[in-house]
Formats: structure tokens, C-alpha cells, sequence
């Protein structure tokens, strides 16, 4: 049985839990968010929408299945969402240090330390998870004793997508159809599947003008933060709009294609991340579970005349998705690429290749 050194995690309401430290012993802060996934912390800690965010997992057993090596194919990581971990800290109940899986190589506290983000075992997450549904997301830091006093970091403040986006171009893939991908913190899954339908891809940074390529078909990733920041982007999309080839918007990509069509965005009180959120499909009776992580949403009511909702969440009725009446225009607020979480969606890909 090992030792951890005790810490703190104190809310912004001044809630103070004590835990021990498993990760790196680094004070940090951010927003505190939960996800009710039982598995996938190598995927959601490595996704880039996660940036800025000490992310709490309410299933109570965490670390068991350890972490795959790095590896990669075509330049694109094998098991990781991006190449290095964007929570600024981990939450859990009872961290398990002992791990086996065929693909596994490190503990999960190792790889924290590796990587410099703080992870805390033995609080109370169904606490704290009531706590953040009555309060809302709030701010924390973690601290160790001794520390010297650190101040909230509120992510909203920041353009986390400028952090997190691919600094130059980057292609993938060898087809003829050419498609765009505007990373604003794109999640490795959506390359992979679009390379997997035969497009050559061609990763654009967030604030790129993209219009000067010629392309087959937009794919607008998700990303960290608030989609306020991202003004260009919108901007390059209602551009790219003019040009009636297929654009599809993952979440965050949701976010920006509902702006560039009029709509506004505001803040969710505690967001939704887990794998079992269900969505209806408007105008009929199909659900699919999806994966979503996510801590604003789009208020449907501005959107432009020519827009419609694709799709409600059934648990809270927040949209979920949207598309243009009769151009090729559509978006999804959950995760068709999944990783991890269920792969229902997952022929949104095809069909986008398919539209192109
Ligand atoms: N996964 C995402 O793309 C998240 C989008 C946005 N940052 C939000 O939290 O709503």
C-alpha cells in the first residue's frame, strides 16, 4: 500500500475536500467539471476540450486498466487524443495503482507525474458532484501544505483554443476529396476517421484562412473554453458558407457554425460529460447515446430563418445539434468520433465523405 502526501482541493464557495496526492505535486487551479464515464481517462485526459478544467470522475474506481504506451501511425497517436494531457488535474475516489490490460505499461500516477498535472485520491466525488449540480461549475485549486497561496483561474477569460490549435498546416491521408479540418483543439478521433473514409486531410490552425484552399468539405472540431473567443473563425466560416460545399461542426464545431448562422451561445450550469447522454433526432422518435463533453450550449431562438434543430437532448431538452433547410450544412453538440464512449454516431463520417 503506498503513501500519498496529503492535499486540498478548495472550491471557489470555500468547500475545502482533502485528499492524497497520486500525480504530480504542483499547485494548479481551474474549473472544476464531472464526467460520469466509467472508462476512458487516457482519452478524456489527452482531449484537448478539457483544457483549463481539474476534471472529477464520479465512478469511483479509476486507474486499473493503467496507460498505453505513445505510439503513433501516419503521424497520428494510436490511443491518445492529442499528444499530451490538457486537464489541469484529476479527481477521484479511490485511484488504483495496481493495473492490468494487454496494452498497458505505466500507472496512471505515472504518467501524471510525467506529465506535470496533479491528481488527488480519497475525496468525497459524490459530494462534490452533488455540490457542482446545486452550485453549478465552479472554479477550484489544488493545493498542497505548504504552498504558497495561488489565486482561481477562471478559463473563461482566456482564448484556451489559441493554446491548444495546431500552430501550422498539417495533412493526413491520400484521397481525392480534400477536406478541411479547423483545429480549435481537435480531438485525434476525428482525423482518424476521416483518413479511415480515404480524404486527404488538411488540419488547419483555428484562426487560418482556409477559404484560399480549394476544398471538398469543412469539418469544424471541437475545442476548449468559450466559443466567444473564436471570432475569426465564425468569420472564416460564414465565408466558406458562400461557397456550398459540406461543412459539418463537432460540438465546439457546433458552437461556431450555430454563431456563424446567428444564434447565440451561454453557459450550461454544470455542462454535460458522460457517455450516456441520449439525443432525439427532431421531428422523429430515433435516439442515439452519445458521448458529450461540454459546458456550453446553443440557444436555438436566434437561430437564422434558414436554420433548423437536428437535434434535443432528452435529458434537459439543450440543443444538440443544428442544419441549413437546403444547403449542406449541419453540425452535432456530441461526440460521433467518440474515444471514449459509445460509437453510435460513428456514421455521421461516412455520410459526411459520402455528401462531399
Ligand atoms: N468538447 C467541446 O468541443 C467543448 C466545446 C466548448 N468548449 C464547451 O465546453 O461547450
Amino acid at each position: 500500500m503506498h503513501r500519498y502526501k496529503p492535499v486540498r482541493l478548495i472550491l471557489e464557495n470555500g468547500m475545502v475536500f482533502h485528499g492524497q496526492s497520486f500525480g504530480a505535486e504542483k499547485a494548479t487551479s481551474g474549473e472544476v467539471v464531472f464526467n460520469t464515464a466509467m472508462v476512458g481517462y487516457p482519452e478524456s485526459l489527452t482531449d484537448p476540450s478539457y483544457e483549463g478544467q481539474i476534471l472529477t470522475l464520479t465512478y469511483p474506481i479509476i486507474g486499473n486498466y493503467g496507460v498505453p504506451a505513445y505510439s503513433e501511425t501516419d503521424g497520428v497517436s494510436d490511443f491518445f487524443e492529442s499528444c499530451r494531457i490538457h486537464a489541469y488535474g484529476l479527481i477521484l475516489q479511490d485511484y488504483s495503482d495496481e493495473y492490468s490490460h494487454w496494452n498497458a505499461v505505466k500507472s496512471l500516477g505515472d504518467w501524471l507525474k510525467e506529465e506535470g498535472v496533479p491528481g488527488i485520491t480519497g475525496i468525497d466525488t459524490r459530494l462534490l458532484t452533488k455540490v457542482l449540480r446545486e452550485k453549478g461549475s465552479m472554479l477550484g485549486k489544488i493545493m498542497y501544505a505548504g504552498d504558497d497561496e495561488i489565486d482561481f483561474y477562471d478559463p473563461e477569460t482566456e482564448n484556451l483554443v489559441a493554446k491548444v490549435s495546431c500552430s501550422e498546416v498539417i495533412e493526413y491521408g491520400q484521397g481525392e476529396k480534400k477536406v478541411v479540418l479547423i483545429d480549435c483543439g481537435a480531438k485525434l478521433n476525428i482525423v482518424r476517421e476521416l483518413v479511415k473514409q480515404g480524404v486527404r486531410l488538411i488540419r488547419v490552425p483555428w484562426d487560418y484562412d482556409f477559404n484560399r484552399i480549394d476544398y471538398d468539405g469543412v469539418m469544424i472540431s471541437n475545442g476548449p473554453g468559450n466559443p466567444d473567443h473564436c471570432g475569426i473563425t465564425v468569420a472564416h466560416i460564414r465565408e466558406a458558407m458562400k461557397k456550398e460545399k459540406p461543412i459539418f461542426g463537432i460540438c465546439m464545431g457546433n458552437q461556431l457554425l450555430s454563431k456563424a448562422a446567428g444564434a447565440n451561445i451561454y453557459k450550461l450550469k454544470y455542462g454535460h460529460r458522460s457517455h450516456n447522454q441520449p439525443v432525439q433526432k427532431v421531428g422523429s422518435s430515433r435516439c442515439y447515446i452519445t458521448s458529450q463533453n461540454h459546458g456550453y450550449a446553443v440557444d436555438e431562438s436566434q437561430l437564422g430563418a434558414e436554420w433548423e434543430p437536428w437535434f434535443v437532448n432528452m435529458n434537459d431538452g439543450t440543443n444538440e445539434g443544428i442544419r441549413h433547410k437546403t444547403k449542406p450544412f449541419y453540425s452535432v453538440q456530441f461526440h460521433p468520433e467518440a474515444t471514449g464512449g459509445p460509437t453510435d454516431t460513428r456514421f455521421f463520417f461516412e455520410e459526411f465523405v459520402k455528401m462531399i
